[in-house]
């Protein structure tokens, strides 16, 4: 068995044709089964389909060693063993690329210099900056630059793309020069691609190895599957997360099976185990190798298959238009794509600041319904969005939450860990249309893994409609208690909506107290003292406010079901966010 090498996944992305497979073979010395377009039909379209997989070694570089002393004694001669990740480019493959990004550790974004950054390289770089660390920019093609302007134009796109980057996570991040394959797809094999060493030099100076935790249950992300005669099935993937080692079960989860591991190989060479971060073949007693083609191999019973879940969200801010309540879109837990319906809300008004929480989801917590998702800043959707919920009693004019999350309502079951990456797509969209195709990304807090989750699971989720109506102050009876009307009808049981706050047009805050007769008028307790008091009691009759106020509440509560509000099932609970509002006209000013 082979010593043990450092490994790091090293994607790489970028818009179709710029020359990731291209780039990827020029870099690599060993490659897998599926690598370098092998499969027929990458050959016959002539483009990578699926990610693959290929590697190159060096010397585990000074930076990456162990001090003297700390962990187990270095081999002699270690070497960090870098594995390509080639995505493929078109746009139609996107869910194959973010499931690339999610097992590297660094990106590689891919650009052809004679058309710098294009839809789908844009589209990666946002990739990157939800599931990636570091990254370095690759302008490739540079054989096909004029040969006098040649540097002048490398410096331009490279200013370029310094400037794109300036406003993402990836700022400062290098940018260098390469031809993957000088002349084109017609050249002979042995032009030399240019660059590489270079590159290979600045790639090893900018990885660093994610701590790798070979606790935690076992999780591997699996790419390929084929079987051996006489040995068994085997699995190539990365490990996302724990460890494996010969003899241990594991379990197929969308197979409902458990198959015990027979024999492993990193890159042809065998070894006994291997933990998170490492790419794998796995060999495990037979099972049909067409029924996995894709998926998720992990320890038995660790991953849940859910119907639904709740997430924390955060809007794709390059995506274009609101993000509304009840839209379906794609969605990508971990690494499968179903469509899902989305229903966002909020913090309560009184927890807008509240720190984000990305590792739970508090159901003891009450939470506002919103119609969009909320932005921040002088995005047109922000205005729509917040006009839009303002007309649904919402309060979120001016404000925005530091958390927001969304109850995503899956087509499809999906098996998938918890706390993994869901993104919002319309993978629907023109891919012509120079648009940003991802909508939101976040984190999956809490999986809702009853197929009956709508009953079982939804009333204790509390989110909740504000709703407000306005009334009219009939008289101010004392320094803290004033009588309201038109807010109740005669027949309702006002007991429902005592302890309910109510806020004056003149500022005041006060609580529904009780009935006052029989006729729908009620008492309203003012803790701090009432203004204008005197001329309030002699003035005329108030006018009432304007029709706009917002929905009636004839029904006792004030507080709507957020979510299904046709459907009988799921019911929210009752109690919650509790802000009518009574206006009164503003005082008359004194001649
Ligand atoms: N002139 C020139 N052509 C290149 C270079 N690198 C790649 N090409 C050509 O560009 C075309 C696309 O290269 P690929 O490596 O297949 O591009 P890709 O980004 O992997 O494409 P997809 O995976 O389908 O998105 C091929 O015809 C390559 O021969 C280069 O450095 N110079
Ligand atoms: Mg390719």
């Amino acid at each position: 068995m082979a010593g043990r090498r450092v490994n790091v996944n090293v994607g790489v992305l970028g818009h179709i044709d710029s020359g990731k497979t291209a780039l990827a073979r020029a870099l690599s010395t060993t490659a897998s089964t599926a690598a370098f377009d092998k499969q027929p039909q990458s050959r016959e379209r002539g483009i990578t389909l699926d990610l693959g997989f290929s590697c190159f070694s060096v010397p585990l570089p000074a930076h990456l060693r162990p001090a003297p002393g700390a962990g187990p004694e270095p081999e002699p001669e270690p070497r960090l063993q870098v594995t390509l990740v080639d995505c493929p480019g078109h746009a139609s493959l996107i869910r194959t690329i973010i499931g690339g990004a999610q097992i590297i550790d660094l990106m590689m974004l891919v650009i052809d210099v004679t058309k710098g950054m294009q839809t789908q390289s844009a589209e990666c770089l946002v990739i990157g900056q939800i599931a990636c660390q570091k990254l370095v920019v690759v302008l490739n093609k540079t054989d096909l630059l004029p040969e006098g302007k040649k540097q002048a134009a490398i410096d331009r796109m490279t200013k370029k793309m310094q400037k794109t980057l300036e406003s993402t996570k990836f700022r400062g991040a290098p940018v260098i020069p390469v031809a993957a394959k000088p002349g084109g797809p017609d050249a002979p094999e042995t032009e030399a691609p240019q660059g590489i060493p270079e590159l290979i030099e600045l790639l090893t100076s900018q990885i660093s190895i994610p701590t790798r935790d070979p606790s935690g249950p076992f999780l591997m992300s699996v790419d390929h599957c084929f079987s051996i005669k006489g040995q068994g099935t085997v699995m190539t993937g990365t490990i996302l997360s724990g460890s494996v080692s010969l003899g241990d079960s594991v379990e197929i989860p969308a197979l409902k099976v458990v198959r015990k591991v027979k024999s492993m190989q990193m890159f042809h060479t065998p070894v006994s185990s291997a933990v998170q971060g490492d790419r794998l073949g796995i060999c495990v007693t037979q099972f049909d190798p067409k029924l996995l083609e894709r998926g998720l191999v992990c320890a038995p019973e660790s991953l849940h298959t859910v119907h639904a879940a709740l997430i924390s969200v955060e809007k794709i801010p390059y995506f274009r238009g609101p993000l509304q309540t009840k839209a379906k879109f794609h969605i990508t837990v971990g690494h499968e794509t179903v469509m899902g319906r989305v229903m966002f809300f909020g913090p309560a008004p009184d927890s807008l600041d509240r720190e984000p929480v990305l590792d739970s989801f508090d159901f003891s917590r009450e939470y506002l319904f919103q119609e969009q998702y909320l932005c921040p800043g002088p995005d047109p959707a922000a205005a729509h969005a917040a006009e839009a919920d303002e007309k649904a009693g919402q309060v979120s004019a001016g404000r925005c939450p530091r958390q927001q999350w969304a109850l995503v309502e899956f087509e499809k079951p999906v098996t998938c860990p918890r706390l993994c990456l869901v993104i919002g797509s319309r993978l629907d969209a023109d891919i012509h249309a120079n648009t940003c195709r991802l909508a939101f990304h976040g984190v999956l807090l809490h999986g809702l893994e009853d197929r009956n989750y709508a009953e079982s699971a939804l009333p204790t989720l509390r989110v909740y409609k504000l709703k407000q109506k306005h009334g009219v102050v009939e008289r101010v009876l004392d320094d803290h208690s004033v009588i309201g009307r038109s807010l109740f009808k005669k027949e309702t049981n006002i007991q429902l909506f005592v302890g309910l706050r109510v806020q004056l047009s003149t500022g005041e805050l006060g609580v529904i107290d009780s009935a006052f007769g029989q006729s729908g008028k009620f008492k309203v307790h003012v803790p701090g003292s009432v203004a204008g008091r005197g001329r309030r009691e002699t003035g005329p009759p108030l006018p009432s406010p304007p029709s706009s106020s917002l929905g009636a509440c004839e029904q006792p509560g004030l507080l709507e079901e957020a979510f299904h509000p046709k459907s009988p099932s799921p019911k929210f609970g009752r109690r919650g966010v509790r802000v009518p509002v009574l206006r009164r006209p503003c005082p008359p000013t004194p001649h």
